[in-house]
């Protein structure tokens, strides 16, 4: 059975994290809580393929089974350059401080949080990326399938500034057209070393249609709103007719059966049946 189990339980715990380890792409354990899925391929160190990766190309929208309260669920990337503080910046989304030490990401780590958007609970299902050039395959992977990005640069670094039109294009391209992204300016707090102007940045979010925000990830400013924001345009897109849920990678779902099951009967499925978009 290549040692992988699901095994879904009730499971509460303060964060929810996957950590992908191993420069050659192993995935060594990996939790969703509450929902749990448990892969542990930690004994077949051959498999180079991570179960995960062939999950989120498979059924991008495998993670959501019985509800955990929450009307939407949305798979969210953070993109940028190495260095740009991306990991801090999930970090402090979800436990709402600075990491102190952080290490450069090998492949992906996940993290998600419940958080409340005009009076709907939605669940963000976050995929943090590596931003170094090496990891460039393994990342693009995870693109399918999402619903919103951070697209993170450094103000105080020109160079991860002007990566953002290769980023943007590649979100583009292979997430899907209709990606929400929001540009983040992060470093906020390193005013005195900007190389990049706020002005200028915000003419490029808006020739692009993105929303803008510099963000900390070391204060915590504008860090929940970035995410929030984000989502909160994915709810007026699906509420406007927009974005359809029920398109396949759509990079939503909906947080329970009784109300799949009113938009959709014919796609009703016994409570505690895991949903798979494929
Ligand atoms: N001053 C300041 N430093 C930050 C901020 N965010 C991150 N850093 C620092 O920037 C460095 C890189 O942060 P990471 O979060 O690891 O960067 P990353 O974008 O995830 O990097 P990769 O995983 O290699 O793609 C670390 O030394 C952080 O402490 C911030 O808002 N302000």
């Amino acid at each position: 059975m290549l040692g992988l189990a699901f095994i879904l339980k009730k499971k509460k715990r303060d964060s929810n994290h996957v950590r992908e380890v191993g420069g050659n792409n192993q995935l060594e354990s990996a939790e969703i809580i509450n929902r749990t899925i448990c892969l542990n391929l930690a004994s077949y160190p051959s498999c180079q393929l991570s179960i995960f990766n062939l999950l989120s190309y498979c059924c991008p929208n495998a993670t959501l089974a019985m509800s955990d309260s929450y009307d939407f669920l949305f798979k969210f990337l953070v993109i940028g350059n190495a260095g740009t503080g991306k990991s801090c910046l999930l970090h402090q989304f979800i436990e709402k401080r600075f990491k102190d030490e952080s290490n450069h990401t090998i492949g992906v780590e996940f993290g998600s949080k419940i958080i409340n958007v005009v009076n709907k609970m939605v669940k963000l299902q976050i995929w943090d990326t590596a931003g170094q050039e090496r990891f460039r395959s393994v990342t693009r992977s995870y693109y399918r399938g999402a619903a919103g990005a951070l697209l993170v640069y450094d103000i105080t670094s020109r160079e991860t500034y002007n990566a953002l039109t290769t980023w943007l294009s590649d979100a583009r391209m292979l997430a899907s057209q209709n990606i929400v992204i929001i540009l983040c300016g992060n470093k906020k707090d390193l005013d005195a070393d900007r190389e990049v102007t706020f002005l200028e940045a915000s003419r490029f979010a808006q020739e692009n249609e993105l929303m803008f925000l510099e963000t900390s990830a070391l204060t915590g400013e504008n860090v929940e709103e970035a995410f929030v924001q984000c989502a909160r345009k994915i709810l007026n897109k699906i509420e406007s007719g927009e974005l359809d849920p029920e398109r396949m990678g759509s990079g939503i779902q909906y947080g329970d059966a009784a109300l799949r099951q009113l938009r959709s009967p014919r796609r009703a499925q016994p409570q505690g049946t895991q949903e798979c978009g494929c």
